[in-house]
């Protein structure tokens, strides 16, 4: 890492530590007036005295309260998730075990060292009685012993091992800081609340395993944006990571899924657009849409962008007597774009997807500096797949490999396909047994029936199945299409 680089890392570190104090003192006057505000004079006068910060100092903003505070909260993540958030949940059988003073101190707690509590009367005096022998703490990673004083007495907290988590858990379990000021206070707000609600997906719940072959591909992805995230010293100078990489191939060949899978790995906030949406949907403020998104994506690094049918946009064939509007936008793509190649602290990537590399506009094609082939699968992997959708334990007699075989020029998509009309056929000889689902009649009983115990399985899948499955469903991509896109990786790509 770059001394600048470092010096900068050190600045942000100290900032960070510095926002947290803050926010934790904000966190405690803004209790304490609630408090005061609702009555509770002895509880706030006791959690004065208690926590280090000279209160004669700081007194809560004008038209701010923690009840306001709370509220908003509840609406933003409504707003986000279509759900209100769980902020209190129910103990269970033992209350008295988990009362709130069974937690440990939150690490760095501004608590007056040695200090006892002198809350006379009050419940929470009751409350740490009981709990004088022994507080149980569920830690959130590191397991190491920590002491702490209550009453004067030392209290042991006892280890207790909390497993890491997965990234599918980190996206779950994540809530993204509400959209920061400068959106928030000007015209682009609503742009902004469209991007957060629309375009960021809080769990893209794809993981390498999930992706079939694809094996070079995955390994030009991990070079191209995990390992920059994770080695960051490394990756700089001449080395600095690509900023720009475009997926191209058939379609249905697993270029989204492969843009999913590396937000879900690094962790990184996903931008998910295809870029015919931003023209139809956004058509008279495209440009700006694009502004925004790439202004949000640098205030969550990091980030990927992945905008899929990049040539909807960018086709070099529409450049004469295209609308002025979207030539605005293309600009403005290029330019953010640039600003992402030319910064070097900036965790942002964009992957652009396209069915039809040789259209695109050379402008974008030069600033798409990797590019990366997706092909068909091939045989291996073709039978992989059916392996996957089909497994042994729902099928018969199945002859994977010549499956496999027989579906050459199939993609991902395409097979996927495949192996749901054939797993149909059972299901279709099943009802065609138990339903007479006779579309006319008016008399028929919906009511679902959700208990398996009372509806007969289908028969296992067999070859039969498959190859009048072959009969009906025909492959997305021409065989000539093929060799252009391998022609075009060999005067274009790289690998
Ligand atoms: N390599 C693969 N492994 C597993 N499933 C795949 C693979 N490729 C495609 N699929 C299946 O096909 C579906 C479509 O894949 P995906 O959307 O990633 O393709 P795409 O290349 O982005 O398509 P398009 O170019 O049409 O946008 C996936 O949801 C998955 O079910």
């Amino acid at each position: 890492m770059s001394m600048k680089m470092m010096k900068r890392d050190g600045e942000n570190r100290i900032k960070g530590k510095r926002d947290v104090q803050e926010r934790k003192r904000n966190l405690y006057v803004m209790i304490c007036n609630h408090l005061a505000n609702n009555g509770y004079i002895d509880t706030a006068a006791c959690m004065q005295r208690e926590i280090d910060i000279n209160f004669d100092n700081y007194e809560v903003a004008d038209n701010m309260d923690l009840y306001y505070v709370l509220q908003d909260f509840e609406e933003y993540y409504e707003l986000r998730f279509q759900k209100k958030p769980t902020l209190v949940k129910k103990t269970g059988d033992n209350p008295v075990k988990k009362s709130m003073l069974n937690r440990k101190p939150p690490s760095g707690a501004l608590k007056k060292q040695g200090s006892t509590s002198r809350a006379s009367g009050s419940s929470s005096t009751k409350a740490q009685k009981s709990s004088k022998e022994e507080l149980k703490v569920k830690k959130s990673k590191s397991s190491v012993e920590n002491q702490f004083s209550l009453e004067g007495k030392n209290i042991e907290i006892q280890k207790e091992e909390v497993k890491e988590e997965t990234p599918e858990e980190y996206f779950e379990n994540r809530v993204l800081p509400p959209l920061p000021e400068f959106v928030l206070a000007g015209e682009l707000k609503d742009l902004a609340l469209s991007v957060q609600r629309e375009i960021i997906t809080s769990n893209p719940e794809v993981s390498f395993k999930d992706i079939i072959g694809l094996t070079t591909a995955k390994k030009l992805m991990k070079e191209a944006v995990m390992l920059p995230l994770k080695y960051p010293h490394l990756f700089t100078g001449l080395l600095e990571p690509w900023k720009g990489i475009l997926l191209f191939g058939p379609p249905g060949t697993g270029k989204t899924m492969m843009a999913k899978a590396v937000a879900t790995q690094c962790k990184t906030t996903f931008f998910n657009i295809s870029a015919s949406t931003i023209v139809s949907k956004w058509r008279g403020d495209s440009e700006k849409l694009v502004k925004i998104l790439f202004d949000l994506a640098r205030y969550y690094q990091p980030s990927t962008i992945f905008i899929d049918e990049i040539d909807a946009v960018m086709s070099s064939r529409s450049q004469s007597g295209e609308h002025e509007a979207s030539r605005r936008m293309k600009t403005e793509l290029l330019i953010q774009l640039d600003g992402l190649i030319k910064s070097t602290d900036e965790r942002v990537f964009l992957l652009a997807a396209s069915n039809l590399p040789w259209e695109l506009d050379s402008a974008l094609l030069r600033r798409l500096e990797k590019r990366i082939l997706i092909p068909l699968p091939e045989l291996e992997a073709r039978k992989a797949l059916i392996h996957l959708l089909v497994p042994p334990t729902k099928s018969e007699n199945l002859d994977y490999f010549e499956i496999a075989a027989l579906l050459d020029g199939y993609s991902g998509s395409d097979i996927r396909l495949v192996c749901k009309e054939a797993a149909m056929k059972p299901l279709r000889r099943l009802m065609d047994r138990i339903e007479n689902v006779d579309t006319d009649t008016d008399d028929f009983d919906w009511t679902p029936i959700t208990d398996p115990e009372k509806v007969p399985q289908p028969e296992p899948v067999t070859m039969d199945d498959f190859l009048q499955a072959l009969e009906t469903t025909k492959a997305a991509t021409h065989v000539i299409e093929q060799s252009k896109y391998q022609k075009w990786m060999e005067e274009f790509g790289s690998v």
